[in-house]
C-alpha cells in the first residue's frame, strides 16, 4: 500500500491500494491507468473503473465524465506513467536484484532456466518467462511471455520479499515494443539470435530488431549487454543505431568472440566442444542437443563471465547444465528406437530440428515427424514448414497443433498435397498420431514430436483445453505398446 501523493505530485492523501490496467479487475481504492490498446481504448473503461472502486484515473485523452470524489490525472503517455508509478507501488524491486535479460526469436526459454539453474547453486534464483513466473516452490501463471509492467513488478517485489537475489525475464519483441519493461533496471541482457517472426505485429525485420535492440538500451552503465557474435545483421544494426551505457561481451562458433565453441560434435543425446574462454581451452560435454543449443550454452557460460566467476568454476558450472522440458528434449524411454519432443515455434526451428535429426542417425533409419499443420491464416509458413519436411524427413504424420479455427482435416489435407517427396498421413488426433509413431518406428528410427513442447493445453478460441503434453502420452504409448515405460515420469 502507498499514500497518492507518494505516487504522484498531488496535494491530496489518501490510500491506493492496487494498481491496474483492466477495468474488468479493478479493485477498492486503486489507480486505473487508461491504455489505448490495439483492439479498444482503455479510455472508455475508465467509468468502469471508477464504479469498480478506482480512486484514481490515469489517461492521455481527454474523458467524457468525471466524478467527484475521483483524482483524474492528464499525461502525455500513459505506458510511461505506468512504469514510473509501478516502480514506486513496489519499491523498485529491480534495483534490489541481479536481473538478466534474454531477447532473441529462439533460445530465450533455454537460456533462461538454463542461466536460473546454473546459478540457483549459488544463489536463490526467479524465472520469469514463458507464461510463468518461478521462484523457489511458488509458481504463478500469467498469459505472456513477457508480462505485463504491473504483473512484472508486483511478482519482482514478491520474489524481493522472498529473498530471491537475481532473476532472469524472457523479454520478446512485443513486451519491448509495448513498454512491458521499459521500467526494469537490468543488469545483464542477452541475445540469442534473430528470424522472421511477429512481422504481422512489427511490420519490418528493421522494427523488430528495433524492438530488441532496446532491451539493450535499458542496461545500466555498471552492466552488461551479452551479444551473439554470429548474429551478423543484429550486431551491425546495434552498432549503428544503439546508445548503449553497458559494458559488452560476445560469444560465438563462427565469428569471434569472448567465449567461443569449436569442433562441435553433436550426438543423439549430447553435445561435445571446444571451449575457448580467455585463452584457455576445454573439451565440454552439455547435455543439450543440437549445434544451435552450444548458442544457447555459450551465451549461458558468458553471462556467468559477465558475474565475474573465475575460469574454473565457469567450466565446472557445466555439469549443472540439464535438459529443458520439452525444448529437444530426449526422453527415457528404453526402446531401440528415440523420441525428441521440441517445442518447435518458428519455421527455421523445423529446419534446425530436420538436420540435426539427419547428422545423428544411422544410415539405414528414419526420421518420422510429427508435424502440428499451421492454420489457413499461416499458409506461408506452412508452406515452408513443407519444403524443409520434403527434404529431410522419411515420414509425417500430419496432425493437430491446437484446436484453429479453420478445418483442421483441410488444412491437413492441403499440407500433406505439399509433401510430395516424403510418405506422409493425416492422423488429426494429436494423441492418436504420437501412438501411431511409437507403434510404426523401428531399430535407431527417429521421432520428432514438434510444436507443442511442453505445453500441457490445447489452445481454443474458446481458452485453453486441458491436454496432457507430448512427453507424457509418448511415454503412456512406450509403456502400452512396450512395457518399458519408465512409470515415475507417466
Ligand atoms: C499484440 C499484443 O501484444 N497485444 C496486447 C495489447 O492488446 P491490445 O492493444 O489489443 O489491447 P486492447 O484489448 O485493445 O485493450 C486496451 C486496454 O484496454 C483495457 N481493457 C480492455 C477491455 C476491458 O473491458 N477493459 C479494459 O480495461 C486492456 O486491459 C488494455 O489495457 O494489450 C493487451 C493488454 O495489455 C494485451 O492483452 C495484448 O496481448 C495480446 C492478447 C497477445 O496475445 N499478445 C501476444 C502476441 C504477446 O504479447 N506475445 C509476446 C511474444 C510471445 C513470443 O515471443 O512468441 C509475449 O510476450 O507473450
Amino acid at each position: 500500500m502507498k499514500r497518492v501523493n507518494e505516487l504522484f505530485d498531488v496535494k491530496e492523501d489518501f490510500k491506493i491500494i492496487s494498481l491496474h490496467s483492466d477495468s474488468r479487475y479493478v479493485g477498492k481504492d486503486s489507480v486505473f491507468f487508461c491504455i489505448e490498446g490495439l483492439t479498444t481504448d482503455g479510455h472508455r473503461y475508465a467509468d468502469d473503473a471508477v464504479f469498480q472502486g478506482a480512486k484514481v484515473i490515469v489517461h492521455s485523452k481527454p474523458l467524457k465524465r468525471k466524478y467527484p470524489g475521483v483524482l483524474y490525472i492528464q499525461v502525455k503517455d500513459v505506458l510511461d506513467e505506468l512504469n514510473r508509478v509501478a516502480n514506486i507501488f513496489y519499491d523498485y524491486p529491480s534495483y534490489k536484484m541481479t536481473v538478466i535479460g534474454i531477447t532473441g526469436t529462439s533460445g530465450k526459454t533455454v537460456v533462461a532456466l538454463t542461466i536460473r539453474d546454473v546459478l540457483n547453486h549459488y544463489l536463490k534464483m526467479g524465472y520469469i518467462g514463458t507464461n510463468d513466473a518461478q521462484y523457489g516452490s511458488t509458481v504463478i501463471q500469467s498469459s505472456y511471455t513477457t508480462p505485463e509492467t504491473i504483473f512484472l513488478h508486483r511478482t519482482l517485489n514478491e520474489m524481493v520479499k522472498s529473498d530471491v537475489k537475481g532473476v532472469t525475464i524472457e523479454v520478446s519483441s512485443h513486451g519491448l515494443a509495448l513498454k512491458r519493461v521499459d521500467s526494469i533496471d537490468f543488469d545483464i541482457a542477452v541475445f540469442t539470435n534473430i528470424h522472421e517472426e511477429h512481422l504481422d505485429f512489427h511490420g519490418t525485420m528493421e522494427n523488430l530488431m528495433r524492438a530488441k535492440m532496446k532491451l539493450f538500451e535499458l542496461v545500466n552503465e555498471k552492466g552488461f549487454v551479452i551479444l551473439n557474435a554470429d548474429e551478423v545483421r543484429f550486431n551491425h544494426f546495434l552498432a549503428q543505431n544503439a546508445k548503449i551505457k553497458a559494458h559488452r561481451l560476445t560469444y560465438g562458433i563462427d565469428h569471434k568472440a569472448d567465449i567461443m565453441a569449436k569442433n562441435v560434435r553433436v550426438f543423439i543425446d549430447h553435445t561435445e566442444f571446444d571451449l575457448f574462454i580467455k585463452d584457455e581451452v576445454y573439451h565440454v560435454n552439455v547435455p543439450l542437443l543440437g549445434r544451435f543449443n552450444v548458442s544457447n550454452t555459450l551465451a549461458t557460460l558468458t553471462v556467468l563471465m559477465a558475474l565475474e566467476m573465475p575460469i574454473e568454476q565457469i567450466v565446472s558450472a557445466i555439469d549443472y547444465i540439464s535438459p529443458v522440458d520439452g525444448r529437444m528434449e530426449l526422453l527415457e524411454t528404453h526402446t531401440p528406437f528415440h523420441v525428441i519432443v521440441d517445442f518447435c515455434q518458428y519455421v527455421h526451428a523445423y529446419g534446425q530440428v530436420f538436420r540435426f535429426a539427419k547428422s545423428v542417425i544411422k544410415p539405414n533409419s528414419r526420421i518420422i515427424a510429427i508435424i502440428g499443420v499451421p492454420s489457413k491464416k499461416e499458409i506461408n509458413k506452412r508452406n515452408r514448414i513443407a519444403k524443409i519436411a520434403n527434404k529431410y524427413c522419411d515420414q509425417v504424420i500430419l496432425t493437430q497443433e491446437d484446436d484453429r479455427d479453420d478445418n483442421m482435416l483441410d488444412s491437413c489435407e492441403a499440407m500433406q498435397d505439399l509433401l510430395k517427396e516424403t510418405v506422409s498421413v493425416i492422423v488429426t488426433d494429436r494423441r492418436v498420431a504420437i501412438y501411431q509413431a511409437i507403434e510404426m518406428a523401428c531399430n535407431e528410427d527417429l521421432i520428432l514430436i514438434l510444436g507443442k513442447g511442453h505445453e500441457q493445453f490445447m489452445k481454443s478460441s474458446v481458452g485453453n483445453q486441458p491436454y496432457p503434453g507430448d512427453k507424457y502420452i509418448a511415454l503412456k504409448a512406450v509403456e502400452e505398446i512396450f512395457g518399458g515405460g519408465k512409470e515415475d515420469e507417466i
